[in-house]
């Protein structure tokens, strides 16, 4: 199609692919850059343009794209900022992505795109285009840019500009002929608009909303008949399911062996004297003890029943909390001091650090601008402060003023099941979305030491560690450009009933408290296995629980045996979720990223002939007693890669 629209006068940009050319008559003509290999390449290009523009005044500019709208997209934006706004003074936007560009370079802005703009249209993937011509009269700004609709795109570009001009000019002329009728633009009373393309709206009135493109293409089909709900509801929405398109993970660096931690918490807490409390913390917090000794030793004195303790399942974990900052903050060991302003200090900042150290990872994995980012759910425990942990990490990463936030806070375990699930609904429901999950946890909130009576207290110090998970969502990933890792299938939440009891914080003058019953591995492992089924149901997939791959939250070693139980599942079925157990204990809503990152490793290294599952349960537990269920569907693009 490029090809076709060539003329002999051509200018050398230095790059094969962009190919600006003149029309015969100065007074009509254009420039066009065509199908560019190299995301960067249009920048020069571009600037190239600005030049030329200078020099001859009377020439108007098109730009024309036909290769992946969306990988080319920031190069025309960081190119924007260096055209002056006098290129591009009349336009035809042919595709939505460009219209933050434009109202950008014209109203010589910051050149963030809208975030409803940021996808290419569903019927439309790579095929873009911007153009400008010069109209007979100079309009004012306001009428300038005109919005091609999606629909009209192919009769768009089958013309080269000067034969869109002769349309218009036709058109007029025909117009004029009638004298009555034909479509003028009653709005801008300027040139009318022909039938392919819908007439210009007021710069500050452009679509820039899936709903309003909806209407306009609506009424382009269906002369002046207003969009139904129906029609502007399906042009919000994406076409596909929404994906995980990025992951990363991030830890303090002060990391502890799970077999030192019971010296190590008794020493810093100046707890030694409660031999008890630490014999209990020492027997639960071993990584591997085979459990029939801890029958066998039963019945035994106190010691014994200390080395037959069961394993925890966890080899070491990190925290944010290291001996230096607890010798500035004694009070943090004492429950009853009221020291809660100090730590929601600490946690103010560096929990959104901690999250920003993994969504820069999620976001390098990705391959696509911070400034891309659409939305962020931010989820915490430590947040107790407004503007919270959500806006600082968007200030960190530097994300557009218009990225939509939502904060979710002490979800606890189950936050990040929680995210994912929201992410997914924003994806699929407004095109071109990019969603930035962040869980960040560190456990500082929670810290005491040890105290009779608080059993609660010695769990957590057993399985607790410090973390940050961060991940991408988006529905109809951009080829060659974005990569599914795992589809989200199905998403649901389950409450057990009676169970308000069973797992529960609370953010008191000192700190946050928290309960967790010793029946919750029960409680989870009878009810898991209703959830899946409702899920599958709900999908009409039939499957077996062995065929499936799994991303459990590993909330203790208790849990996940519980379920492999009930479930019947093989060993290692549950692999990547012992696997972030071990190397970083329960870091709560986080961990169910943590584990995730861990799948997709474990999948990418794949044996020769091995089959590897290809739908997937990822399930999440917190207060409530809470249930997350997604079912997760892994494309073949993660495979071997
Ligand atoms: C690894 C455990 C802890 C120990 O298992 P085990 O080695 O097979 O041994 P036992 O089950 O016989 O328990 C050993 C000892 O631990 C004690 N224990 C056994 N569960 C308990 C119990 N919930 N309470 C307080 N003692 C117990 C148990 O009473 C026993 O004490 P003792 O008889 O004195 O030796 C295992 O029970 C286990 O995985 N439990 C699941 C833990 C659990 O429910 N996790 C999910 C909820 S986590 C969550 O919601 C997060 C909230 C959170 C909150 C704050 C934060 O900072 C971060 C997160």
């Amino acid at each position: 199609m490029i090809h076709d629209l060539l003329s002999p006068h051509t200018l050398n940009t230095g790059d094969p692919n962009l190919v600006p050319r003149y029309p015969p008559s100065s007074q009509r003509g254009g420039f066009m850059v065509g199908a560019p290999h190299e995301r960067n390449a249009l920048c020069p290009a571009l600037q190239r343009v600005g030049g030329l523009r200078t020099h001859s005044p009377a020439w108007p500019l098109l730009l024309l794209d036909i290769s992946n709208g969306e990988a080319v997209k920031a190069s025309l934006v960081t190119a924007a900022r260096a055209v002056p706004s006098t290129v591009l003074p009349h336009c035809l936007v042919v595709g939505e992505a460009w219209l933050g560009l434009l109202l950008a370079a014209q109203r010589r802005r910051s050149c963030t795109v809208p975030p409803r703009l940021g996808g290419a249209s569903g019927n439309l993937k790579g095929a873009l285009a911007v153009g400008a011509w010069p109209p007979r009269q100079q309009p004012a700004p306001s009428e300038s840019l005109l919005w091609c609709p999606p629909a009209s795109f192919d009769s768009a570009i089958s013309f080269s500009p000067w034969e869109i001009g002769k349309r218009r000019e036709a058109e007029r002329a025909g117009e004029r002929r009638e004298e009555a009728g034909g479509r003028r633009n009653t709005e801008t009373n300027t040139a009318p608009t022909p039938a392919y393309m819908d007439p210009p709206l007021p710069l500050w009135t452009r679509p820039s909303h899936p709903t309003t493109q909806a209407r306009r293409r609506s009424s382009t089909s269906m002369g002046s008949a207003p969009a139904t709900v129906g029609e502007i509801r399906r042009a919000q929405r994406a076409d596909g399911p929404a994906a995980v398109l990025g992951i990363g993970t991030a830890n303090p660096p002060t990391c502890i062996a799970q077999d030192d931690y019971p010296d190590y918490y008794f020493r810093v807490t100046n707890g030694e004297h409660l031999t008890d409390l630490k014999a209990k913390l020492t027997r639960i917090s071993p990584l591997f003890f085979p459990s029939i000794l801890s029958h066998i030793f039963s019945g035994y004195n106190e010691e014994l029943r200390t080395i037959s303790g069961k394993k925890s399942g966890i080899r070491q974990r990190y925290m944010h909390l290291n001996e230096e900052l607890l010798a500035a903050h004694p009070d943090f060991t004492d429950r009853k001091s009221p020291s809660l302003d100090a730590r929601v200090d600490i946690a103010s900042a560096a929990v959104p650090e901690l999250a920003a150290s993994a969504a820069a990872k999620a976001i390098a994995d990705w391959g696509r601008p911070a400034s891309e980012i659409t939305h962020l759910i931010f989820s915490t425990y430590s947040g107790a402060r407004a503007p919270s942990g959500d806006r600082r990490l968007a200030s960190l990463l530097g994300l557009s003023p218009t990225v939509s936030r939502t904060m979710l806070n002490l979800h606890g375990c189950y936050g990040g099941g929680r995210s994912l699930q929201l992410a997914k609904e924003l994806a699929e429901n407004n095109r071109g979305a990019r969603v930035l999950v962040a869980c960040s946890e560190i456990t500082l909130i929670a810290f005491y030491g040890p105290e009779g009576g608080c059993p609660d207290n010695i769990l957590g110090q057993a399985l607790f560690g410090d973390g940050s998970g961060a991940v991408i969502i988006g529905a109809d990933p951009v080829t060659n450009v974005e990569r599914p890792l795992f589809e989200m299938a199905f998403a649901s939440q389950t409450t057990i009933p009676g169970t308000e009891d069973d797992i529960s914080m609370e953010i008191n003058k000192g700190g946050m408290e928290y309960h967790i019953s010793n029946k919750v591995p029960r409680l989870l492992g009878g009810t898991v296995e209703r959830c899946l089924i409702d899920a599958f149901d709900a999908l009409g997939v039939r499957t077996k629980w062995n065929e499936l791959f799994w991303a459990i939250h590993p909330g203790g070693r208790a849990i996940l045996d519980h379920i492999e139980e009930v479930l019947g599942l093989d060993d290692g079925k549950l692999a990547a979720s012992r696997h972030v157990l071990s190397e970083f204990g329960n870091m709560s809503g986080t961990t169910v990223i943590f584990v995730l990152d861990e799948l997709r490793r474990r999948r990418a290294v794949k044996k020769e002939g091995e089959a590897l599952p290809e739908w997937g349960v990822m399930m999440a537990f917190g207060p409530g007693i809470t249930i997350e269920t997604m079912v997760l569907h892994a494309p073949d693009s993660l495979d071997g890669n």
